[in-house]
């Protein structure tokens, strides 16, 4: 990595005990507003037999679903918890030696969306893909005694962790794109379930979120509203500490409060593509509060990043609304464009 560099690094949030100009946004309000309760939480049971419809709906509705029964051990969910909050609550120098490099992926630092926006964030971030928790690991406990358990059990509970990911979300893209009459037979879909020894395989990002203690929550943001670059995205939050809120059309900023042994799966932009713009690829954002320190663990799913996605459901009436694109290229407009990116890919679609 190479050191001269300047990438905008997170605050010393420990440090800090007023909200400094830098982090004072306007407007961003905490308070849930009882009017704004949406009239179903979308919870389903994985186990339930008519899932699949109860899965559609809720992504053309809300664009984002709770599951239970979803398959991924409790202690495991928690054991990665405590290993993300034990990660973030190292002296910031310590941290500072995973910084993410200005084109990388991995590693520490702010969100990737940061750059458009003249405020920064109140949260911290750490990426993990292919296995790159095992270099951090050594980057940020370098020694062989203690050092070695931590580093060792960091990398165990983490690459778990994004296993049972991996098969929760490969359940729910067959259950989504099933649910929309797209099964993996279909010749465009065919990595969604790879053949054994198959090199073309679907990508697992792993994103630990963390929101410290904030001196003035109704100014500052967690996470600005963005949408996932994502086929779907698997959250896991604090227990029993709120911050993600979904925008509702019509409502405003919604509160999704954590249910009990629940994990949140949104619909990505990439989803919203393969769907032909019937899934809603959901605003969201995080905000933050002045008593407790809250994590997220954020699971982004994709195909393999070199295949073309492009709308499956197309007919006479809904010809395709978008080009065919790639995660790769996604995600590179995704950086350079933020919100206008899908704009970008959408096909002209000429009134006759
Ligand atoms: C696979 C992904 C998805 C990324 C980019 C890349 C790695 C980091 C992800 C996030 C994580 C935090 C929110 C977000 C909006 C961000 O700033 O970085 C995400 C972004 C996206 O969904 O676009
Ligand atoms: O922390 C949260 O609740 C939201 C995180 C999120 O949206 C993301 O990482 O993309
Ligand atoms: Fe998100």
């Amino acid at each position: 990595m190479s050191t001269n560099i300047v990438v905008p690094l997170p605050l010393d949030f420990e440090s800090v005990t007023k909200l400094p100009n830098s982090h004072a946004w306007t407007l961003v309000t905490t308070d849930s507003d009882p009017a704004a309760t949406p009239d179903t939480v979308p919870v389903v049971d994985l186990l339930c037999p008519n899932a699949a419809s109860l899965v559609r709906h809720a992504c053309e509705t809300c664009g984002y679903v709770q599951v239970t029964n979803h398959g991924v051990p409790s202690d495991l969910i928690s054991q990665a918890e405590l290993q993300t909050g034990r990660l973030f609550s190292l002296p910031t120098q310590q941290k500072l030696r995973t910084v993410r490099s200005p084109n990388g992926l991995t590693g520490y630092g702010l969100a990737r969306i940061s750059p458009f926006f003249s405020k920064r964030m109140w949260s911290e971030g750490f990426t993990i893909a292919a296995g790159s928790q095992a270099e951090h690991a050594r980057q940020l406990w370098p020694h062989d005694d203690d050092d070695h358990d931590h580093r060792d059990s960091f990398c165990n509970v983490m690459e778990m962790y994004q296993r049972g990911m991996m098969r929760l979300a490969e359940k729910m893209a067959g259950l989504m794109l099933g649910s929309l009459g797209i099964t993996a037979a279909h010749e465009d879909i065919k990595w969604v379930k790879p053949k054994n020894g198959c090199s073309n395989n679907p990508q697992g990002v792993l994103q630990l979120n963390s929101y410290p203690v904030c001196p003035d929550p109704t100014k500052a943001m967690g996470l600005a509203p963005h949408s996932d670059s994502s086929l779907l995205t698997i959250l896991h939050q604090s227990n029993g500490i709120g911050g993600l809120q979904v925008k509702e059309e019509g409502i405003g900023w919604v509160p999704v409060h954590p249910v009990n042994g629940a994990l949140v799966v949104f619909v990505g932009d990439l989803m919203h593509i393969l769907s032909n713009g019937r899934f809603n690829n959901v605003l969201h954002r995080a905000v933050v509060n002045e008593t407790h320190h809250r994590v997220s663990l954020a699971y982004f799913y994709g195909p393999p990043m070199d295949v073309k996605i492009s709308p499956l459901i197309d007919n006479h009436d809904h010809p395709p609304l978008y080009r065919p694109v790639t995660w790769q290229e996604y995600l590179d407009f995704k950086a350079t464009h933020f919100n206008e990116a899908l704009e970008l890919i959408k096909n002209d679609v000429k009134v006759m």
